[in-house]
């Protein structure tokens, strides 16, 4: 089988784990499997580089940068030392992370004295994570006895706009990335860095974070991948993140639409966009757990399971804020709800959830938290005639969603749901349901958000064994 294998920042945390990742691609090279590996930054570091950059970028504190960089050779050192055998590999290991820490610590030397920090530098800055990671990964494999090289994802092929911190990947990508790595399928295992890709100019850009999982889709469809892997630390896509739900259960087979409902509706075991390569190409993908490469994890298919449930899982989006929009000039000005959303879209602002009352004196938008700022600026500079009398806003809120294609034309599904949620004594503030019929979403206050998810993963039984 051809196989593109992604490694999540769990996966490859420290030496130890990188060097038990190369023998487990090392096992499956061995039974005859052609393979790609992708991998994330050690786990931790793509937080720290970014910190990083915004804390010296204000402070312009040189004596900062040095630290983090003794503190990150240090940790990439380590790696090293345990997850590559032999003198040799190891010093060509340690030049090339030597370099790439120097050239690192000069653009954050350079933020510290410009005090800027564009979202260009992010990108940069944010791929030395990746960056660093991959060498380390290809020697550990190497050293193994078995070939290998490390690409960063624009030298696989990976080439996208110019849209940094969430750049879209160019059509032509996929025929480079199929000419580039193709021929080396048979000889060995090459490493591309997740996460990060170039434009046309050469310039690193990102594809947003956690978008490693994404990098593995887009090389799989473009080498014609039989199936694509994401190792993590989790026994697959399960019924809730079992950080808040300790009872919640691995799902064996998902399809497609379901896996990308769960990740908009923020289950972070996947990336949102990762699942459209393979829809594309049909390529089915397995989320398994790194640590119990045994246990079967989740397939996502295109085709839905023959015994459906209804409900599949429940899941929570954190750190969004809710604001609502009224006055009484809102009442039939056709052309409101246009201006809001081309003025939050002129922002670069993502809408979550909308909501409208029948009486159109309000409406009710769901946004990133980070956004709220410039959303609420954005609204009433907009609106300084009067329309809208009030823009008020609440960062205390949840998106808590039951996601599921069975339910689907089900009677009674909304009806349970709230029923569930009155008799936990939860208070709903809105309520949406898209089209699809696929989940129903709605906020509550931070304060109730993991009950009401508890709540809802009995209700459905999703801590029954399926
Ligand atoms: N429905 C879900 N199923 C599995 N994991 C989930 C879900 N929702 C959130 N998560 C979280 O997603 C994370 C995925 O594993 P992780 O190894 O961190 O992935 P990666 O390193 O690829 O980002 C877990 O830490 C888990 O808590
Ligand atoms: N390192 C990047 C990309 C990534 O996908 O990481 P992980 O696989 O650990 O979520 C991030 O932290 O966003």
């Amino acid at each position: 089988m051809r196989i593109v294998m992604k490694f999540g920042g769990t996966s490859v945390a420290n030496g130890e784990k990188i060097r038990y990742v190369a023998e487990l691609l090392k096992q499956y090279h061995e039974k005859g499997n052609e393979l790609i590996a992708v991998t994330s930054a050690l786990g931790g570091v793509t937080d720290g580089l970014l910190n990083t950059a915004k804390e010296v970028s204000v402070s312009g504190k040189v004596s900062h940068v040095k630290e983090f960089i003794a503190d990150l050779t240090k940790k990439h050192y380590d790696a090293i030392h345990v997850a590559v055998d032999s003198d040799n590999l190891r010093s060509v290991c340690i030049e090339s992370v030597d370099k790439r820490i120097d050239e690192l610590e000069k653009a954050l030397i350079g933020i510290c004295y410009l005090g800027e920090l564009t979202t260009r530098s992010i990108d940069y800055i944010s791929s030395y994570g990746e960056r660093l990671a991959a060498p380390i990964v290809s020697c550990s494999i190497c050293s193994l006895g078995i070939e290998s090289k490390s690409f960063t994802g624009g030298e696989a092929g990976i080439v996208t706009d110019s849209t940094y911190g969430d750049a879209k990947v160019l059509e032509d990508s996929y025929s480079r990335i199929n000419e580039r790595l193709t021929p080396l399928l048979e000889s060995g295992i090459s490493v591309v860095t997740g996460f990060i890709a170039q434009n046309h100019k050469g310039i690193i850009t990102t594809l947003g974070r956690s978008g490693s999982d994404f990098s593995a889709s887009i090389l799989g469809a473009a080498v014609k991948a039989d199936e694509i892997w994401l190792w993590k630390e989790v026994h697959g896509i399960m019924t809730s993140d079992p950080k808040f739900v300790p009872e919640a259960k691995s799902i064996p087979q998902i399809s497609y639409i379901e896996a990308m409902e769960l990740s908009y509706f923020g289950a972070k075991v996947l990336h949102p966009r990762t699942i459209e390569p393979a829809i594309k190409h049909k390529i089915p993908v397995r989320v398994k757990n790194t640590f119990e490469p045994d246990f079967e994890g989740t397939l996502i298919v295109a085709e839905q399971n023959q015994i459906e449930d209804v409900v599949k899982a429940v899941t929570l989006i954190s750190r969004v804020a809710l604001i609502n929009i009224s006055g009484a000039g809102m009442v039939g000005a056709i052309g409101t709800a246009a201006r809001v959303f081309s003025v939050l879209a002129g922002a670069g602002v993502n809408i979550i959830m909308i909501s409208q009352g029948s009486s159109e004196a309000n409406m009710t938008l769901v946004v990133n938290e980070e956004h709220l700022e410039q959303a609420v600026a954005a609204i009433r500079s907009e609106f300084s005639n009067n329309v809208i009398g009030d823009v008020a806003y609440d960062r205390d809120v949840c998106v808590v969603a039951v996601v599921g294609a069975g339910m689907d034309g089900i009677p009674g599904v909304a009806g349970k749901v709230f029923y569930a949620l009155g008799k936990g004594d939860i208070n709903v503030i809105i309520i949406s349901q898209g089209s699809s019929q696929h989940n129903i979403s709605f906020v509550v206050s931070s304060a109730d958000a993991i009950e009401a998810v508890r709540i809802l993963h009995r209700e459905f039984e999703l801590d029954q064994q399926r």
